[in-house]
């Protein structure tokens, strides 16, 4: 195990003139992150992802609980584990006056490498971050897609054997987020563990081994993506019923009374309504449409839209809090 937490807690307080005010960010989490994985800490705003990696990454000190991180106490040894780890915030580090060479150049003597071989360590980085072309320039005229390479080189230079990555893609493209992906996949293939943040569903999807989904500050759900998913269900029919033809609201379908019909059928896991949607979970969506149809219609219940898909991350993330995850904030 490159990380093992239990029971990591975190409470702010602020003082203002409205008196004190405590936020309990991270409230009680336990964590194993296995070497050589892409571990993912997948959660809406506010969940409490920044605040555990700042903890694990030494840079806050935990209320309570404790944590090995790349071999070392958390709370004996931060600065052993400090020369161990990589670290790339959210706002990323880069200073844009200076060139990704004079920006790596100092990061790797500032994490201890010897001045002889500061330059050839940082010749090897731009390469493999694809930044030789415009080593030389401002950081401040590359891409958002370049400069976040940049900033993750930045937290690679020294060669540590864990990275920690705070919402590594938050505001790129899509092209430029699959290029991203597919650098953090060859830092896994290099042997390099990583932990990284993110409040995209598709991001956690494809691309962690693992994952912690967390809402206010606790862990709902662990495990792989696929496994998480499983665990729900493996398809999702969304429908909408036509309102009854009269038009009189005391005639449209009670979607509660819908919802426990559906429920109510074998092939069907949980049922759940959505604003004017109803979401029925599967085991098996092609086999159970069919069946599901004949229930409607024995009820002379009319489908106004039927669709037919692959439960998500957001279907777990709902099946553990009740809300979307897309709608949380
Ligand atoms: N230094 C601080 N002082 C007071 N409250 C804080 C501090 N840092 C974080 N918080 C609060 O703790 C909670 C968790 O914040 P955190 O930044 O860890 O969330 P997050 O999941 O990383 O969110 P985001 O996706 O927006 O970055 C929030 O309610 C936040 O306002």
């Amino acid at each position: 195990m490159i990380i093992t937490a239990h029971g990591l807690k975190k409470t702010f307080t602020t003082r203002s003139r409205k008196g004190t005010q405590t936020v309990e960010a991270v409230r009680d989490i336990d964590l194993s992150v296995e070497t050589g994985e892409i571990f993912g800490v997948l959660g809406p705003n506010g969940a409490g992802k920044t605040t555990t990696i700042r903890m694990l990454s030494t840079l806050i000190t935990p209320t309570g609980g404790s944590a090995t991180v790349a071999g070392r106490d958390l709370a004996r040894d931060p600065r052993a584990i400090r020369e161990r780890i990589g670290y790339v915030s959210q706002a990323g580090g880069v200073d844009e006056l200076n060139s990704p060479r004079a920006n790596l150049m100092l990061a790797a003597r500032v994490n201890g490498i010897a001045k002889a071989d500061a330059a050839g360590r940082v010749e090897e980085t731009l390469t493999a971050f694809e930044l030789t072309e415009f080593a030389d320039r401002p950081a401040r005229t590359l891409s958002g897609g370049q400069k976040r390479r940049v900033a993750i080189a930045l937290g690679l230079v020294h060669r540590p054997p864990l990275l920690f990555l705070d919402e590594p893609t938050t505001g790129l493209d899509p092209q430029n987020r699959a290029n991203l992906w597919d650098q953090i996949r060859l830092l896994r293939s290099a042997g390099t563990s990583v932990l990284l943040s993110t409040h995209y569903l598709d991001e956690a999807d494809a691309l962690c081994d693992r994952l912690a989904i967390v809402d206010h500050g606790v862990i709902v759900a662990e495990g792989t993506p696929a496994a998480l998913k499983r665990e729900v269900a493996s398809d999702v029919v969304t429908l909408r019923l036509t309102p009854a033809d009269t038009g009189r609201p005391a005639d449209a379908p009670d979607l509660e009374e819908v919802r426990k019909l559906l429920e109510a059928q074998t092939y069907a896991r949980e049922a759940r309504v959505d604003g004017d949607r109803l979401l029925v979970y599967l085991d098996d969506g092609e086999h159970a449409l069919p069946h599901l149809l004949r229930a409607l219609a024995e009820r002379a219940l009319v489908i106004q839209s039927i669709a037919l898909d692959r439960a998500t991350l957001d279907d777990v993330f709902l099946h553990k809090t009740g809300r979307f995850l897309r709608d949380a904030a």
